[in-house]
């Protein structure tokens, strides 16, 4: 169901977490709020939740006003659903009763639901893949089958809204593409409208349908991820997301860039970049978008850092105006600390029209 978020603040003391958001969520959708320690995100998913109430400002979900200035509904009188970076399972339940308890208590569970709780509990432990631990206890259980079990609880009544805090960040590297994967299966399969917060560029870029970018209680840019990974609005996305290298150097008109580099002559072309970078004078570049030769045109530059990543290989080049981060394939001839090199827009990946959408 849609949830529409209208000029909420949010202030502790005087310290205010939250400035003026607004955001619509489509029915469906998967949300992703992406953003740095301490810039806003759990405060705006509590009060997605009914946990706090906003200083001002109005939440509606599901058509109704759940939040407004001192009249907060209750989490549990809301019809959403949650998943917490801790799991918060009850210890002396076993999986069984914590798919069973949403449906006995759930204040907007549909009659076909509670009239089939026992088929919509077998259906859960199936979507969840856990219908041989049915019976099992928490502590019976590894990280990954209890972050499943946290979800099938979350999801068995059926929510209008599933809200998730970091849920994947105290599981190890690899449960965590895992659990990525089902999480966006259960998301295919349930239909269900999700707000994922986490920290970790990645997992928004790999999972979310729009990212909602944050940064000291402010949205800074809302986009698919394609959208804000090739064309960030603001400084703060270009680095944030994707680490982009931002150029100095000065814009010649809207798509033409002159880097401050003494060493090039020539403009780089066809480039699209948001009004606020070009009024700074600084063009965003992906790592990925740059190439490195020892002879030719382009940018002079000395190596400062090299690291080994296996696929790629990391360099750090001083230009002058900037120090940059270059990742070229491992593949390619290497380049070593203290070389003169020359860097280029990487024509391979096509780098001015990667920038435009
Ligand atoms: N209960 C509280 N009392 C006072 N200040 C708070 C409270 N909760 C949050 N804050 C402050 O509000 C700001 C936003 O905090 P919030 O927890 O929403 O950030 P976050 O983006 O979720 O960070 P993290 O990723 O570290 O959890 C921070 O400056 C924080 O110190």
């Amino acid at each position: 169901m849609a949830t529409e978020i209208k000029n909420i603040t949010k202030f502790f003391g005087k310290t205010q977490a939250l400035k003026t958001i607004n955001l619509s969520i489509k029915d469906g959708e998967f949300i992703a709020i992406l953003g740095p320690s301490g810039c806003g995100k759990t405060t705006l998913l509590k009060l997605l939740a009914g946990f706090d109430s906003p200083t001002d400002g109005i939440i509606m979900i599901d058509h109704q006003n759940v939040s407004e200035k001192n009249n907060s509904t209750p989490p549990e009188k809301r019809n959403i659903g949650m998943v917490f970076q801790s799991f918060a399972l009850w210890p002396h339940m076993t999986v069984k009763d914590h798919i069973k308890f949403p449906l006995l208590h759930h204040q907007f569970l549909a009659n076909d639901l509670k009239n089939n709780i026992e088929k919509r509990i077998d259906e859960v432990l199936n979507i969840v893949e856990l219908q041989t631990y049915a019976n099992r206890m928490p502590h019976e259980l590894s990280g990954g089958q209890k972050q499943r079990v946290a979800l099938a609880r979350a999801i068995a009544p059926k929510p209008a809204l599933l809200l998730m805090d970091e849920p994947l960040s105290s599981l190890d590297a690899e449960l965590r593409m895992e659990m990525r994967r089902e999480i966006q299966s259960l998301h295919r399969m349930t239909g269900a409208t999700i707000v994922y917060v986490t920290h970790d560029q990645e997992e928004a870029l790999a999972m979310a349908d729009r990212i909602v970018v944050m940064n000291n209680g402010q949205i800074q840019q809302v986009g698919t991820p394609r959208e804000i990974y090739r064309k960030p609005n603001t400084e703060f996305v270009a680095k944030f997301v994707g680490k982009a290298n931002l150029i100095h150097g000065k814009w010649l008109n809207e798509v033409t860039f002159k880097p401050y580099s003494v060493s090039i002559q020539s403009n780089w072309m066809n480039i699209e970049v948001s009004s606020d970078l070009r009024a700074k004078n600084l063009c965003p570049i992906r790592p990925e978008q740059f190439s490195l030769s020892y002879t030719g045109e382009g940018i002079e530059g000395e190596i400062m850092n090299v690291q080994f990543q296996g696929k790629e290989i990391h360099y750090t080049v001083n230009i002058g105006s900037d120090l940059i981060a270059i990742h070229e394939d491992s593949q390619n001839k290497p380049f070593y600390i203290g070389d003169t090199v020359y860097v280029n827009l990487n024509q391979k990946n096509n780098a001015p029209s990667l920038i435009t959408i």
